[in-house]
């Protein structure tokens, strides 16, 4: 059965469980500004995800959508204006000395505008879509991004442990 994301909310539903509902969650963004054979990164230059490569994003704020989230963050961190973004999967991270669950939106977006300057968080650099830096990313994004890549939507469920490199369990599936 294929089941298309209408609305994060709907995608939400789909991964679920009783523990899962359970816990607090806090909403966020992650955009990757697409041409037809690269992808803009960030390297993240602090806070959260330091010294990685990321697409761009952040929290969602509590007066925005989600899709407006993701095109604030990624005018903030990149300079890059989009002017369509499409939504293409959603993920869950689980820490474990932590008791919120990370609830992540994921667009990408090959309508932009605007020049890709460096910012005080991000260092932006474009990569080849099939030679990506995962070495230098967080652990679950080569798990996700054929998916991302192929145009299917996703959603993954990721439990780390505290030392935010190893993932203990997880859940992947096309949506
Ligand atoms: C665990 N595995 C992960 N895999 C892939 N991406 C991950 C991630 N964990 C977090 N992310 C992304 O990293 C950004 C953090 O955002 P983060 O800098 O904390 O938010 P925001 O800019 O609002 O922070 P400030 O409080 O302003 O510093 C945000 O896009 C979020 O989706």
């Amino acid at each position: 059965m294929t089941v298309t994301v209408i609305d994060a909310r709907s995608a939400a539903q789909q991964v679920e469980d009783a523990e899962h509902q359970r816990l607090p969650h806090r909403l966020y963004t992650l955009i990757f500004p697409l041409d037809k054979t690269r992808v803009l990164l960030g390297m993240k230059k602090r806070g959260f995800g330091s010294n990685k490569f990321n697409g761009f994003g952040g929290k969602v704020e509590p007066n925005e959508s989600i899709e407006q989230g993701a095109i604030r963050e990624l005018r903030e961190e990149s300079g890059l204006c989009a002017q369509s973004v499409d939504k293409c999967g959603l993920l869950f991270f689980y820490f474990e000395d932590d008791p919120v669950v990370m609830e992540v939106h994921v667009f990408v977006t090959r309508e932009y505008v605007g020049d890709v300057q460096e910012t005080e968080e991000m260092r932006p650099q474009w990569f080849d879509i099939h030679d990506m830096p995962f070495k230098q990313m967080w652990a679950d994004d080569p798990r996700w991004w054929p998916y991302l890549l192929k145009g299917q939507n996703f959603a993954g469920q990721f439990w780390f442990k505290a030392d935010q490199v190893t993932i203990t369990h997880e859940k992947l599936r096309a949506l």
